[in-house]
């Protein structure tokens, strides 16, 4: 008999998520039957969109919702051998019984000496958001000039990188002088700390004067409201997210954006990652390939131990991560 731990969602987000709107658990796993398997995580992912999807999809005393990379320790399914790594949306569990159907192997040709953690950013979901969202909604080209924010975080240093591949110029905004020097040094041509800088506006006109062909949004919000107006004629917004806007009790209200939608004649749309799901191998296959060939640079904020998983996830939400925001249990 296996015990589990488990975080659950005791009481629902108001607000910033606090520690003690959650509760870790142990759970007793059944024996296995016949065609299943027993894994154990490994590396747990902390993402945004648990924030605002834990409203849409949880119930309280729900295992919170998520990602990890896991061990098969036992098997009683020929398909699957014991030790072999794969990604699994279990939630925040360290132990977890599967019939193996909602698995997924790790990209084939992974290396041994690729950390695996990777499974849950660059070359997984956070990774495959900047790959589709430049290239399927932005559809940038070569030449132009793409503005990304929360530009250090998982999807934003990813989507920096990828339009320096495709022959871009790229601006990154993040909420620290660390995080903006990391910019610099993963290939942005040009990088500030919104958090200091005296006017938002100034600092996006100086960065490109001639303005904007993509935003790459993974904030919304006022941002958004005052980089809309730095678009050139024609310009395309990917609305990737709005995290600037998950904790709010109270929406925020305008500025609106119809007034630049109009007269720069602009596409804004929004999108999500998983209407790609069936060119999923496609887009990891690539980033694995730039990730190998030293194209894109993966930086992860790992904390240990998966008591630390609420930290974790409030960390990341506070901005306290660079990079892609994992717990290693
Ligand atoms: N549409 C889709 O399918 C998907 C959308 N997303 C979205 O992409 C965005 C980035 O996700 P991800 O890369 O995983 O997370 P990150 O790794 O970027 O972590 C979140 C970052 O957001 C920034 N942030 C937090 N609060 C604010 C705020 N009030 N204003 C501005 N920035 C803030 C912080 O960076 P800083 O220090 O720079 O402020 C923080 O580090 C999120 O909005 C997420 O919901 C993610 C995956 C899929
Ligand atoms: C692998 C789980 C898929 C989660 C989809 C995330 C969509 C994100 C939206 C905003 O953050």
């Amino acid at each position: 008999m296996v015990t589990a731990k488990v975080w659950v969602l005791k009481k629902h987000f108001e607000g910033f998520p606090k520690i003690s709107d959650f509760d870790l658990k142990k759970i007793e796993l059944p024996n296995l039957k016949d065609g299943e398997l027993l894994l154990e995580s490994v590396f747990l992912s902390v993402d945004p969109y648990m924030r605002p999807y834990s409203r849409r999809v949880m119930k309280e005393d729900d295992i919170m919702i998520g990602t990890q990379v896991a061990r098969i320790v036992e098997s009683k399914n020929p398909a699957f051998t014991v030790g072999v790594f794969v990604v699994a949306r279990s939630g925040w569990r360290t132990h977890f019984i599967s019939d193996g159907k909602d698995l997924q192997a790790l990209p084939s040709g992974w290396p041994e000496s690729l950390p695996r953690s990777l499974a849950l950013g660059t070359i997984g979901m956070p990774g495959l958001t900047a790959y589709f969202g430049l290239l399927e909604v932005c559809k940038m080209k070569p030449g132009e000039t793409v503005l990304v924010n929360a530009a250090a975080g998982a999807v934003g240093s990813v989507v920096g990188q990828l339009a320096k591949i495709g022959g871009g110029k790229v601006v990154g905004c993040a909420g620290s002088d660390d995080k903006v020097a990391h910019l610099k040094k993963i290939g942005f041509d040009e990088a500030f700390n919104y958090k200091t800088v005296t006017s938002l506006d100034e600092a996006l006109h100086k960065a490109s004067p001639d303005g904007y062909d993509c935003f790459f949004d993974n904030v919304g919000g006022e941002f958004a409201s005052v980089a809309i107006n730095q678009m050139k004629k024609y310009g395309r917004i990917a609305v990737c997210g709005a995290i600037s806007q998950y904790n709010d009790s109270v929406p925020q209200k305008g500025p609106y954006v119809q007034m630049p939608m109009i007269f720069k004649e602009l596409r804004m749309e929004g999108f999500l990652v998983t209407s790609w799901n069936n060119r999923w191998e496609e887009g990891l296959k690539a980033l694995l390939k730039w990730v190998m060939e030293g194209k894109v640079k993966c930086h992860e904020q790992v904390t240990e131990g998966f008591e630390n998983m609420p930290a974790a996830f409030i960390g990341m939400l506070k901005g306290e991560n660079l990079g892609k925001a994992v717990v290693k249990v």
